[in-house]
């Protein structure tokens, strides 16, 4: 298994291109299922999520490949299968996203739990209510579900839980409605960009969805969908990322290929601590410096602290003199990065969903384990500052949601190698 190892102590300076959206890229390329005719999507990222994504799609019949310039294109060749493998539906999250679209397109989707990040509960109960509004007849299994139905039938439902919405089950039931008979209202749907994202792609191959980045998704269901050419957004946690690595390190990075609108929280939130941040229409420029203040923050829905930015963001902050606080209010257990920041030297306590940290302590290299993406992210953060060499084990995590991380943070001065 792979290890990644850091020297700390380097200055991140230059210019850092930021990848398309894990997020965007993995409901776009399921909600292919829906149409007819070939797609063509661009800035679609080199991630082992998306090549899970492609197996599935592969397997359900469509023909996908990488062209030359980069861009996926895509073809529904065989409707015939509504199994996608549960050996590659457990490897991650976003696979439950092929769930809508071959109910809709294929009358039936037979599909195991999926896996993922293990970050805290992550029930599928909200996709499989927005389904049965929509008509689907659904079976829970002991490892799998099974929703059948000849036609699904537009209606108004409310998607929520104690935690808010749901990113990937509003996905899910907006491209499930795209093709049923009649409206359908989705209240409290996710406002996140990904779902706009998905919306919009959506809408060009033909949906009629209206409510875009709202929290009321109304969809007029359509008789069928076209293939469409589209460029995937900029991936906003991967930017943030990059910010906070600047930060951290006190040097200086320009991103490009980013959108600072869909990073307005995280900036007003950095701009707090001390970092200097300038926005353009699509680059940041970060520069840190040596007085920041610490701070509390409490994850929420976008446009909130994004919860895939809470294990990067504490790990700034135990470097941050004086006490900061962090809430998770979306996963409320997802602190495994905790133990392996304290192996560094960091003092961080955590008690329920928060995390109440003593900054200002000097890292030190140790080795540690990474636990899912984002925490992998966070050590990653932390061995760029730590005093001497960080092993960080169990770094496949990362590939699942960062292009080329070691290649462009060594672009930028950093010592970091895979071992
Ligand atoms: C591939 C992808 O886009 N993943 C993102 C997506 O995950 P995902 O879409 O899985 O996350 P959700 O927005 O659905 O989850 C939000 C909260 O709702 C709960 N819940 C969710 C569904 C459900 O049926 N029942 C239920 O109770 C979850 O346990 C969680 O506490 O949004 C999360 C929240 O921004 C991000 O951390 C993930 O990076
Ligand atoms: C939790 C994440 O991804 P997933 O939902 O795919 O597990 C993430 O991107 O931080």
């Amino acid at each position: 298994m792979k290890s990644l190892c850091i020297k700390g102590g380097k200055p991140l300076c230059g210019t850092v291109k930021i990848s398309g959206a894990k997020n965007a890229a993995l409901p776009i390329l399921a909600s292919v299922i829906l149409s007819r005719g070939t797609s063509v999507i661009h800035n679609v990222p080199r991630l082992s999520d998306v090549n899970i994504i492609i197996k599935i799609l592969h397997a359900l019949g469509v023909d996908i490949y990488r062209r030359e310039d980069e861009a996926l294109v895509c073809t529904v060749k065989n409707e015939s299968c509504c199994t996608p493998p549960c050996e590659l539906v457990q490897k991650m999250r976003a696979s439950i996203c092929v769930m809508g679209p071959l109910l809709a397109k294929r009358q039936k989707a037979k599909i195991a739990f999926p896996g993922g990040c293990v970050i805290g509960e992550r029930p599928i109960d909200l996709h499989l209510k927005g389904m049965q509004y929509l008509g689907a007849h659904v079976e829970t299994k002991d490892s799998h579900v099974e929703l059948t139905s000849e036609f699904l039938c537009g209606a108004k439902m409310f998607l929520g839980s104690e935690f808010g919405s749901t990113v990937l089950g509003t996905a899910n039931v907006m491209m499930a409605a795209s093709l049923a008979e009649g409206t359908t209202v989705i209240e409290n749907a996710a406002r996140e960009p990904e779902v706009e994202e998905l919306a919009k792609f959506l809408n060009q191959m033909g949906a009629k969805i209206s409510g875009l980045g709202t929290n009321v998704l109304t969809i007029q269901g359509v008789a069928e969908l076209h293939g469409t050419e589209y460029r995937i957004i900029s991936d906003r946690i991967e930017a943030g990322t990059f910010i906070i690595a600047a930060a951290m390190t006190r040097g200086r990075i320009e991103l490009q290929n980013v959108s600072p609108l869909h990073l307005a929280c995280v900036i007003t939130t950095l701009k707090r601590i001390g970092v200097t941040i300038v926005e353009y229409f699509d680059r940041i420029v970060v520069e840190g410096n040596n007085s920041y203040s610490p701070t509390q923050v409490c994850t929420k829905p976008y446009p909130g602290f994004p919860t895939d930015l809470q294990a990067q963001l504490a790990s700034m902050l135990a470097i941050v003199l004086g006490k900061s606080c962090i809430t998770e209010k979306i996963y409320p257990q997802r602190f495994a990065y905790v133990n392996e920041l304290v192996k560094m030297g960091a003092s961080i306590e955590q008690k329920g969903a928060s995390v109440y940290i003593q900054g200002g302590k000097t890292l030190k290299g140790a080795t540690v384990f990474a636990s899912d993406l984002r925490a992998s992210a966070a050590l990653v953060l932390a061995g760029l500052v730590a005093i001497g060499e960080t092993t960080i084990k169990h770094i496949h995590h990362l590939e699942r949601g960062y292009e080329n991380l070691q290649a462009k943070l060594s672009l930028l001065g950093a010592d970091i190698m895979y071992k």
